[in-house]
């Protein structure tokens, strides 16, 4: 909690940013005629693009702002046109794939820029930006013996990762050391030992995950936590009810999610948050399990649907996930863990999406469509401005809420749920990795061989 703000409270300023500008846009919007909010709602493809591919050319060599940050920006910047189904100039990919080659750490690791010391946040975005480019250049530009090396040095006693040598400690380092290792093919007993511990120790009294023991939960960390959970096969050590309740009540009035309690929504974390629930989708058996209640409850199977004829678009939710808790049993160190739980990114999108979603996926994209879109990018709310970052998590989390009614990666999203034209259809996401879904299958078939 911030200090000096009193709970349940709004400053004057957040006020008017909320009621005044996100509903007055609502209020717009739903006064004009069906073809126009049609209009309204359409994803500016081109002018993104325009705007993506200025950010990269203007990454050369001379560019000094966010220095410690270029490897983000590269991936980012190429997120977002993957996700938009576009790519990029071969040229742009070779200076690309150059530039990362000169972030690459000597003894493994990527830094902010070349020379820089190798940190996993910068690792983590390298490998995306890499893996989403994707040719055999960028692939194999990857030093994985060194990198695992790199890895292992990053491990702490305590089960979690340092940031970088002598950094600190927190579920940020432990999801991006574990998601890289993972997506490169290269983790191993050593990496994952006591990881589950440290993670564990970080979910609140709220039921979120937090960056450190003690501290609060918040959006991100618990994105990065339960994937990680995921990957290492130990997402059964989680409470998972309690994480449920607590992601459910951060989507706001306005169709956005908050990152924590008491905040402003914000257009980034419909992928961390909305990332959260995706990935509950999959999880239906163990969450059925810890909450005492037969396989079918809240699954697709359970009912035939969650819309009838007569509702709003905006009106499509889903059907809360509640029932008493079944906590662990006196004497059991631990949630049971039904075999069917996926615990590689490559079972993970084989997996039903046998839950269906615990969020508004409609009127998360409509906030994200008027209120996060400006003419080219995207932005956290109104009043604030676009960047790079907000445009590759604002549409990661469209094309979450765009797939989250299908039940398997085989069958493409039904027009009620994408919201406007569909033509706004967006690429897949791999909800654990955040790389459009082909980039990720052929990136595992090229690491599962190599
Ligand atoms: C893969 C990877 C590196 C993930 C990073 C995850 C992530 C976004 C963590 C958020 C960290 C944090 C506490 C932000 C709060 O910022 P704030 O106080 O400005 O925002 P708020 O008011 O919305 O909480
Ligand atoms: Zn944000």
């Amino acid at each position: 909690m911030e200090q000096g703000r009193v709970p349940g409270t709004r400053t004057q300023e957040e006020q008017w940013m909320v009621e005044g500008k996100v509903f007055d846009i609502y209020a717009g919007f739903h006064s004009l005629p069906p073809n126009s909010q049609s209009a309204i709602l359409e994803i500016r493809r081109e002018n993104h693009v325009q705007y993506l591919t200025r950010g990269l050319l203007q990454l050369g060599p001379s560019f000094c702002v966010l220095d410690a940050n270029r490897p983000w920006i590269c991936y980012w910047i190429l997120h977002s046109i993957a996700v938009l189904g576009e790519s990029v100039d071969p040229n742009i990919e070779a200076n690309t794939i150059d530039f990362l080659c000169r972030c690459q750490d000597p003894d493994g690791g990527y830094g902010g820029g070349p020379g820089q010391m190798p940190h996993l946040a910068t690792t983590f975005a390298a490998v995306n930006a890499l893996l989403t480019l994707g040719s055999f250049r960028a692939l194999s530009s990857i030093n994985r013996g060194k990198l695992h090396k790199f890895l292992l040095r990053m491990k702490d006693t305590s089960g979690g990762f340092r940031m970088h040598d002598g950094g600190e400690i927190d579920v940020r380092a432990c999801y991006t050391a574990i998601a890289v290792a993972s997506i490169l093919n290269i983790l191993d007993d050593p990496l994952v030992q006591n990881v589950g511990d440290y993670i564990s120790s970080c979910q609140t009294y709220e039921g979120g995950i937090s960056g450190e023991p003690g501290s609060e939960a918040h959006g991100g960390y618990t994105y990065c936590g339960l994937a990680a959970m995921v990957l290492i096969n130990e997402v059964h050590r989680l409470d998972l009810p309690r994480l449920i309740d607590w992601v459910v009540f951060r989507q706001g009035m306005e169709g956005g999610f908050q990152g924590r309690t008491n905040k402003l929504v914000d257009g980034c974390y419909s992928f961390w948050q909305g990332g959260v629930a995706a990935i509950f989708q999959v999880l239906h058996p163990i969450i059925c399990d810890q909450l005492g209640l037969p396989k079918e409850y809240g699954s697709h199977v359970d009912s035939e649907s969650d819309y009838d004829s007569e509702s709003s678009d905006a009106d499509a939710h889903a059907e809360p996930l509640t029932g008493s808790c079944h906590f662990k049993e006196e004497g059991q160190d631990e949630f049971y863990c039904p075999s069917s739980i996926p615990s590689t990114g490559i079972d993970f999108i084989r997996s039903k999406r046998a839950m269906k979603p615990i969020f508004n996926s409609i009127h998360l994209q409509k906030y994200l469509l008027l209120c996060s879109q400006e003419e080219a990018g995207f932005r956290d709310k109104p009043g604030k401005s676009r960047d790079h970052y907000h445009t590759c998590y604002c549409l990661s989390g469209l094309s979450l809420c765009q797939y989250c009614w299908t039940e398997d990666t085989e069958s493409p999203p039904l027009p009620r749920d994408v919201l406007g034209s569909y033509s706004n259809l967006l690429e897949e996401v791999h909800p654990l990795y955040n790389i459009v879904l082909d980039r990720y299958q052929e990136a595992h078939e090229f690491f599962s061989s190599a």
